[in-house]
């Protein structure tokens, strides 16, 4: 209650920037005293800020920002402006800074983790990819060479080794899917020596909001032991035949699809005659919701492309492929299913963790980004972050147009084909923004039959990605782009160096164009961010209509209104619908973000307990003390035949295997659970509460059964040429484990579809 009136009054503001502000003339005066230092001495100052505790005093934050600043000076050749500084200070002080693009924020996160790492605290720097943090840990390493602070990176390929030493720097770069499964991993370990990651301390976040808000969908997962699961091709043939509107139903949004009357008797029929809610039959339904929605909602190179054999799933929010996500296990293969490849190694969830969970390990977090004001709210709610507005280094003179809206998509496409071919003329580089990868490879097509060469930047890799973002200033480039957050890389004028800079400048600079508005205005902020850097010139325009998915998917009334010749909406009315649209969207995702949340926070209070119960078992002897209790004659017998160590480690493995064992399929039940959870809708009850109701008691005994479990498999166990083995009572750990991303189930559960029909008080 107090949290939602909080929200309707208490609209987010900003961090006040005055107390560092203030600050700005003492650091500058101290800069000819520093430049007189030789560079082992500046790293002495830099040393010698460490002889305190956090947080910095004034005087200190005066020298630290100093001496960061002749360090930048001399090691990166680029001396930090002062509102860079202020980032520094934001940051210290645990607030996601915003910061526009180009004014350097890899340069203040570096700063602010040197002045965590100098007082004693291990930093993780989380970005959004492999290529990112290997590149912002290579790029800034002479920065912290000279301030005495280690640094390191880890990515996906790095060994175990290579983890540890990353970790064991005081500042690590690391992805944040990677730095997430670290975790999960480390969970697993028999032997505490396994372990890799160190007890965290302050994390620093990339392009905060990309990683805070938009993947806090994302669950990272550990899975383990290989099963297949059957391939549903049958189904996929066979929901292929039927037909919109007679055999199934799309609600308004798009996101759910339903089988009618006529679609349930042609399929029964399809399938033999079967009844598909008999309870022999109970499982067909769910398959065939699944083939459906694979079928009907998720298209070809808008929500997954197929490449090398393999479906892969398109990252909406970054408008990529994303490499390690999938769906969970029963839609994944019904994609597959309907691509006709082959149904990928699927297992066991060991353990999973959300984004949230794992930025909260950290007693303290800090942000970075050039869009966090609007999602201020979702900061402070879900991680406790304020944002920190920081200013310009020079002001913005982007110049960003209102939206034009049109009657249909064609019309919009010609609209801005006219004015790429426009802007083009004058030489001036163009960036135009897309919602997803058909649509860029499509309006590539019409771009080049209007004469207008263009570089498609879809789903490539990083690296590649980003060299082709720092061209795309150059005189005379087109370049189109599905989202554009969290690529990291600044557009400078005249190409990456500049050398056509003036040229470019006198046109007028970068032109961003959107192919439609993005489902939250904070997407379409960083596609216009990434022009006008630095004071640059520039300008951004969106163009829309009424057929895009935003608008038809969030707006009710879409006919009444009268065009140009064009095809052009100029009523201001209509042009609000699209804002209005937006709006409705963003209250979505928000109520997505919110539902995870919530459903994990009752998840992450179960782990705790185990985790914490694991943690004796595997540093003490809390296993072998409780079997010794409980089988008192077996455990004396093997004493004498091995002696007390072998049975401690072997009371232990089997501990932990029952433990993990347990946690497994509680996972499996939670998960199912959560599923089925929406039936309880008929009841007119709570989901969350129902869900509540029923995850709590069964986990009451939880470890009690595992340690009963753990004993009765330790009774089994027998002494052979004086050893134990574990493995004879088939305490096994999966012979192999992997690492992805759950798509969160972009639809509701086949259940829900279930559970609709019911509610519809149709028969059956
Ligand atoms: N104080 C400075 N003086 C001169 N150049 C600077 C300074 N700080 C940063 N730069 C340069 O500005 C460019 C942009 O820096 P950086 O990539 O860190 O920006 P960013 O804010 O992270 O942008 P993006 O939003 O694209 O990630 C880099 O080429 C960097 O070398």
């Amino acid at each position: 209650m107090a949290e939602s009136v909080r929200r309707l009054l208490g609209k987010p503001g900003a961090v006040d920037l005055r107390p560092y502000t203030k600050l700005l003339s003492a650091i500058e005066a101290e800069e000819d005293g520093l430049r007189e230092l030789g560079d082992a001495e500046l790293t002495d100052r830099a040393i010698e800020l460490g002889n305190a505790e956090l947080p910095y005093s004034r005087d200190d934050l005066v020298r630290l920002c100093a001496v960061g600043r002749e360090a930048a000076r001399r090691s990166l050749g680029e001396r930090p402006f002062d509102v860079q500084l202020l980032g520094v200070m934001a940051l210290l002080d645990g607030h996601v800074a915003e910061m526009a693009t180009g004014e350097g924020k890899t340069m203040a996160g570096a700063l602010a983790a040197a002045g965590f790492a100098l007082r004693g605290r291990r930093v993780h720097v989380m970005s959004v990819n492999d290529y990112l943090a290997r590149r912002d840990a290579e790029w800034m390493r002479p920065l912290y060479d000279m301030l005495g602070v280690t640094v390191g990176a880890i990515s996906e390929e790095s060994t175990t080794q290579e983890r540890r030493d990353a970790y064991s720097c005081d500042v690590t770069y690391g992805p944040v899917s990677e730095l997430g499964f670290d975790v999960l991993r480390d969970r697993m370990v028999t032997d505490i020596a396994d372990r890799v990651v160190p007890e965290p301390h302050v994390a620093i976040i990339d392009e905060a909001d990309s990683v805070l808000v938009d993947e806090a969908r994302v669950p990272l997962v550990l899975a383990g032991a290989a099963e297949s699961v059957s391939s549903s091709e049958e189904m996929a043939d066979l929901v292929r035949t039927l037909k919109p509107r007679l055999h199934y139903e799309i609600d308004d949004e798009g996101r759910n699809v339903q089988l009618t009357d006529a679609g349930i008797d042609a399929v029964e029929k399809a399938l033999g005659g079967v009844d598909l809610y008999s309870e022999e039959e109970s499982s067909l339904l769910p398959q065939v919701n699944l083939a459906l929605h694979a079928h009907v909602l998720l298209q070809r190179d808008v929500h997954y492309v197929v490449r090398d054999g393999e479906v892969r799933l398109i990252n909406e929010s970054r408008g990529r492929i994303a490499l390690l996500q999938r769906w969970p296990d029963g839609l994944q293969a019904a994609v597959e299913a309907k691509e006709k490849v082959a149904v990928s190694e699927t297992g066991e969830v060991l353990d999973s963790i959300t984004v949230q969970s794992l930025v909260l390990r950290y007693p303290t977090r800090a942000g970075m980004t050039g869009t966090a004001m609007s999602v201020a709210e979702q900061l402070r709610e879900f991680y406790e972050l304020e944002v920190a507005v920081i200013p310009p280094n020079k002001p913005n003179i982007r110049k960003d147009h209102g939206t034009h809206l049109y009657a249909t998509r064609e019309e919009k496409e010609d609209a801005l084909v006219a004015k790429a071919e426009e802007v083009h003329a004058t030489g001036r580089p163009i960036l135009i923004g897309t919602q997803d990868v058909a649509e860029s490879e499509r309006l590539a097509e019409r771009l080049r039959k209007a004469g207008l060469e263009c570089v498609v930047l879809n789903a490539k890799n990083d690296a590649d990605e980003a060299a082709i973002i720092a061209e795309a200033g150059t005189y005379g480039a087109v370049t189109v782009s599905t989202q554009m957050a969290g690529r990291g890389t600044d557009i400078r004028l005249g190409g990456s160096d500049m050398s056509d800079r003036e040229r470019v400048v006198e046109a007028g600079g970068l032109y961003v164009m959107g192919f439609g508005r993005y489902p939250s205005s904070r997407l379409d902020g960083q596609l216009r961010g990434r022009a006008g850097r630095q004071g640059d010139p520039g300008d951004s325009v969106f163009f829309v209509s009424m057929d895009d998915d935003l608008v038809v998917n969030n707006v009710s009334e879409t006919s009444g209104y009268t065009t140009g010749d064009d095809g052009e909406i100029t009523d201001e009315a209509w042009l609000a619908t699209v804002d209005h649209a937006q709006r409705v969207s963003e209250g979505q995702l928000l109520e997505v973000h919110r539902n995870t949340w919530r459903y994990n926070q009752l998840i992450d209070v179960q782990r705790d307990v185990v985790l914490e119960h694991r943690e004796l078992v595997l540093t003490g002897n809390e296993g072998d003390q409780h079997i010794r209790q409980d089988r008192k004659e077996h455990h004396a017998n093997l004493v004498e035949e091995v002696g007390e160590d072998k049975v401690a480690q072997a009371a232990r493995l089997v501990t932990l295997y029952h433990l993990d064992r347990g946690w497994t399929d509680h996972n499996a039940f939670l998960s199912e659970l959560r599923e089925g959870i929406h039936l309880r809708f008929l009841g007119r009850r709570d989901p969350l509460d129902e869900f509540n109701r029923e995850a709590v008691p069964v986990f009451k005994g939880f470890l009690d059964d595992a340690r009963a479990r753990a004993a009765q498999s330790f009774e089994e166990l027998e002494a052979v040429d004086g050893e134990l083995d574990v493995s004879d009572v088939g305490v096994k750990r999966p012979s192999m484990t992997w690492t992805y991303m759950v798509h969160d189930h972009p639809f509701s559960s086949a259940f829900e579809t279930l559970a609709g029909r019911l509610k519809g008080g149709q028969k059956r």
